[in-house]
Parts: structure tokens; C-alpha cells; sequence
């Protein structure tokens, strides 16, 4: 028998033999936890399909998954429960072993600090699918990813609350110096100051992006008797009284308290440099518990130095540490020194979303659109493919094989495929695209182990094909 990587995968030009010695019928593996529809930390959801056949066209101990930095239990019991292979680590891997480890899996998972490059992707040759146990995706080439038939899930708001507390916590603790004194009191200093300490309430807090962390900052702010502004580059329904103002000079203009909350791209890359400070109140505060390209950082030791702003809060950096335990100092971002040497800035190590309760939520959900995935190849979720689902083939359906064919987002590719399908009982085809790819998904019956063998050769050998998988 082929390695299952090479039926999961099957490789342009590979020869693949396929383990229907008996029929398909007989052949699909029930998850060995005992557990309804193998699914240990379900959600309802999960649950109902229970009676759904499972579509593995291997066996499930084969399936390797790694998982990167610390991913949580909850998450690493969903996919053992499976009865997958997977590896754990607590750290990110430097590149060269990252490399050398990628090459054997057909999952990762992974959160913020592991970057999957193309030159790390290029060797990731039984890839099929990868998690990202957080929200942010910046850390994937998710273009490359897409155009290599390898699917990208996230969690796009399990932690967001968690963050919004911690820039809660925040705006309080710089607006009464609250870091400092602690500091001073470790050290043995008495020191009672009210000088520029203040109050927050009637205070306003000008928020740049405004999706689910920042307006669930929104909430909490107002409900603390803070005026809200906020920016973003698309017009967004306002949550109680906050109020979307056109500009991101305006926001700077009139904010007391600056928190950033917008994704990685090109266009927020140092999006608060030195004219930006320029534009903010004096004795005004910064918040970045964003990414660490979001704010020029030698600028904002220049606007603190120069007393324009008067506390920062930074939870992310451009490039932070593998581990716990390491350094942070200059040889990792050049200016490190200096920051640690700024009064009333709170540095904390990017733990924004990191509570219990974040972390848990996530492990399930992530964890869950994998097994699905792999499983049932349903996309739902996908921040790189067309999102497809087709209601899963059940137990009363002998003889069935759900074909997935990832392709270029070419003319006439359909036309080929049916061609090919065409001989068959096509129970329920669907198909969709996103930019470049499409994702197309049939359900056929009455197939036997040579039809399958057939497809899945025609399939491969049309130009269009990224990627092709048989379930059954
Ligand atoms: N510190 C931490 O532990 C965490 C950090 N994050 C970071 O926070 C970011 C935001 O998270 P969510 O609120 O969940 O994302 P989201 O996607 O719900 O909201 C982002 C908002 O930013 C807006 N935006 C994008 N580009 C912009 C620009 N150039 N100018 C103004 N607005 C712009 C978008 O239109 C959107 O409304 C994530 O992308 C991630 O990088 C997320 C979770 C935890
Ligand atoms: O969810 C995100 O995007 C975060 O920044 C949190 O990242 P983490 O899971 O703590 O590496």
C-alpha cells in the first residue's frame, strides 16, 4: 500500500494504490475513542452529525499533525481522539528545523510567532490544511497556501474579548501611572504622586479598526463613562453612542487614548510613525495590542521622550522571542533597550489572548474545522478557499466517494471534470471560487476501488489541478 500521504495527497505522477481491499462500505475507519462521531470536546453542531459516515480514505494512526507553540488541550484531545499522530511542542521552531519537520505532516498548527513562507511551504510536500490556533493569519502566505491546494483555518474571535479586557486593564493603569509605582514599591520606593494621573471617566478613547476587538472595546469603554471614536477604512455600524469619524488625523486629534486594532498588512505597516504622534494630544496615551509593525517604535521612544505621550501599552513586537525564558533585548529589535528604559509604558510578552477561556475556545474550534477538513473535506471557516459544505454522506449511503478537486479558477475547467464524472451517479456536485482557486466537491455512488482509481488519475492529469482528494 502507497503511504497515506500519497493517497491523502497523491502527488502529480505518483503511482497510488488505494486500500479498498474490501468496498468502500467496509473500508471507512470509526474514530477508536468511543466517543459520538469520534468528537470528544464536540460542539452541538459536531454532535448531530454523529450518524455521519466518516470519509477517510485512510486509516486515521496514519495522519500526522504537528503542533507548534503551546497549542491548547483541548485542541491536541480533539485531534488524539481521531486517532491521528500528533506531535507536540510549547515553542516555535527556528526555520531550518521547521523545514525539516514540515516535510512530514499533513497538518500544523500553529499561532501567531510561526511564519509558513513559501520557502518553508515549498518543502511541505504532503501539506493539506493549516490551523492557526488564533486569529490572526499575517504569519501564513495564504495566497501561496491557496494556489497549493493547502486550506488555512482560524479562530477569528474566540479571543477577542480577552484582548479587549487587557486594553480595559490598560487605559487605567497608564492613566494612573500604575506601572511605575509598582515598579518603585518592588524596588523599595515609597512614592505617592497624583501629578498627571487621571481619572478615565468623560475621557475619550479614539479606537483604530473597529471589528470584533475593537467594538467590543467600544462596549466596555462607554460603559465606563469614556467617549469612543473610532476609525476604520470601511463604514461600520457605531455600538451605543461611539461615533465613526472620517480620518485617521481626526481620531489622533481628538483622542485621549489611542488603541490599535488592525490586522497585519501593507497598509498598517507603521502606521503610527512620527507625524502621527505629532498629530496626537499632548499628555495623550498609545495602545498597540495589534501586531508590532503597526507602530514605529523609535518614534514612539522619541514621542515619549518628548513628553507628547504619556503612557504606551505594547503587547506585540516586530520580532519576538521563540520561547518563554528568552531575551528581550536588542540582538531580537534593535531599540529594545531603550523602550525598557521609558517611563509609564507597560511591556507586557503578547499575551493579549491568552486566558484560559480564549485559549480552551479556541483548541475546540480550530481543532474542530481540522477533523472536518480532513475528514469530510467541507471548507467552512477557510480564510484561503471558497468556503464549500455539502451535507455529510451518511451510513445509509454504501458506496459513495466524495471527490475534491482544487483547482485553477480557469475557463472550461467544469466542462473537463464532468467529462470525467460523467460515467458515474453524480449525487450532489457544488462548486465555488475565491480569487485564483476554485473548490469543487461531488458526491458519486455505486463506485467500485477501480472507478476510484480511474477519477483520481483523470482528475490529477488535467492542467487546472492544485490539488485532488478522494474520501470514501
Ligand atoms: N495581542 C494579541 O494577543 C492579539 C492580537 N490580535 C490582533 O488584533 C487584530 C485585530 O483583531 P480583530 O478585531 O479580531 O480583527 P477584525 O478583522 O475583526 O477587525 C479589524 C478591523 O480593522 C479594520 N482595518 C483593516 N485595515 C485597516 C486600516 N488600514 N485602517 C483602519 N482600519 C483597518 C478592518 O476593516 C476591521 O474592521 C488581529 O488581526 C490580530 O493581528 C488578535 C488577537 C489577539
Ligand atoms: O490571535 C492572535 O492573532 C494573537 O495575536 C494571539 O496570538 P497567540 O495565540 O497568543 O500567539
Amino acid at each position: 500500500m502507497a503511504a497515506p500521504r500519497d493517497i491523502v495527497r497523491a502527488a502529480a505522477g505518483n503511482e497510488v494504490s488505494y486500500s479498498l481491499s474490501v468496498s468502500p462500505t467496509a473500508t471507512f475507519h470509526s474514530p477508536p475513542t468511543g466517543s459520538q462521531g469520534g468528537f470528544v470536546v464536540g460542539s452541538l453542531a459536531m454532535r448531530a452529525a454523529a450518524a455521519a459516515k466518516q470519509l477517510k480514505p485512510f486509516n486515521t494512526e496514519d495522519i500526522k499533525i504537528l503542533l507548534l507553540e503551546n497549542v491548547n488541550q483541548t485542541g491536541r484531545d480533539i485531534l488524539t481522539a481521531q486517532g491521528y499522530q500528533v506531535e507536540f511542542l510549547k515553542t516555535s521552531l527556528p526555520e531550518d528545523q521547521l523545514i525539516e519537520k514540515i516535510r512530514d505532516v499533513h497538518v500544523i498548527g500553529i499561532r501567531s510567532k510561526t511564519k509558513l513562507t513559501p520557502k518553508v511551504l515549498k518543502e511541505a510536500k504532503n501539506l493539506l490544511v493549516i490551523g492557526c490556533f488564533c486569529i490572526g493569519t499575517n504569519q501564513v502566505d495564504l495566497d501561496y497556501a491557496a494556489k497549493h491546494g493547502i486550506a488555512v483555518f482560524n479562530s477569528p474571535f474566540a479571543n477577542s474579548r480577552s484582548v479587549a479586557e487587557l486594553v480595559i486593564a490598560e487605559i487605567i493603569t497608564l492613566a494612573r501611572q500604575l506601572g511605575d509605582r509598582s515598579l518603585e514599591m518592588h524596588r523599595g520606593t515609597w512614592n505617592k504622586v497624583s501629578n498627571k494621573c487621571w481619572e478615565i471617566r468623560g475621557k475619550t478613547l479614539g479606537i483604530i479598526g473597529y471589528g470584533h476587538i475593537g467594538s467590543q472595546l467600544s462596549v466596555m469603554a462607554e460603559a465606563m463613562g469614556m467617549t469612543v471614536i473610532y476609525y476604520d477604512i470601511i463604514t461600520l455600524m457605531a455600538i451605543g453612542t461611539a461615533r465613526q469619524v472620517p480620518t485617521l488625523e481626526a481620531l489622533l486629534e481628538e483622542a485621549d487614548f489611542v488603541s490599535l486594532h488592525v490586522p497585519e498588512t501593507a497598509e498598517t505597516q507603521n502606521m503610527i510613525s512620527t507625524k502621527h504622534f505629532e498629530r496626537m494630544k499632548n499628555g495623550s496615551y498609545l495602545i498597540n495590542a495589534s501586531r508590532g509593525t503597526v507602530v514605529d517604535i523609535p518614534a514612539l521612544i522619541k514621542a515619549m521622550r518628548a513628553g507628547k505621550v504619556a503612557g504606551a501599552a505594547l503587547d506585540v513586537y516586530p520580532n519576538e522571542p521563540a520561547a518563554n525564558g528568552d531575551y528581550f533585548v536588542n540582538e531580537l529589535n534593535t531599540w529594545a533597550e531603550d523602550l525598557r528604559g521609558v517611563n509609564n509604558i507597560i511591556l507586557t510578552p503578547h499575551i493579549g489572548g491568552s486566558t484560559e477561556e480564549a485559549q480552551r475556545a479556541i483548541g475546540v474550534e480550530v481543532a474542530e474545522a481540522l477533523v472536518r477538513y480532513i475528514n469530510q473535506g467541507t471548507t467552512l471557516g477557510s480564510v484561503n478557499l471558497p468556503e464549500v459544505t455539502m451535507r455529510s454522506l451518511t451510513l445509509d449511503e454504501p458506496n459513495h466517494a466524495r471527490i475534491i478537486y482544487i483547482h485553477q479558477n480557469v475557463p472550461g475547467v467544469l466542462r473537463k471534470v464532468n467529462e470525467i464524472l460523467g460515467d458515474h451517479n453524480v449525487d450532489k456536485q457544488i462548486s465555488d471560487s475565491k480569487g485564483d482557486v476554485a473548490y469543487l466537491m461531488a458526491d458519486i455512488s455505486n463506485v467500485r476501488t477501480e472507478d476510484i482509481k480511474e477519477i483520481r488519475d483523470s482528475l490529477d492529469s488535467l492542467s487546472s489541478r492544485l490539488l485532488t482528494r478522494v474520501l470514501y
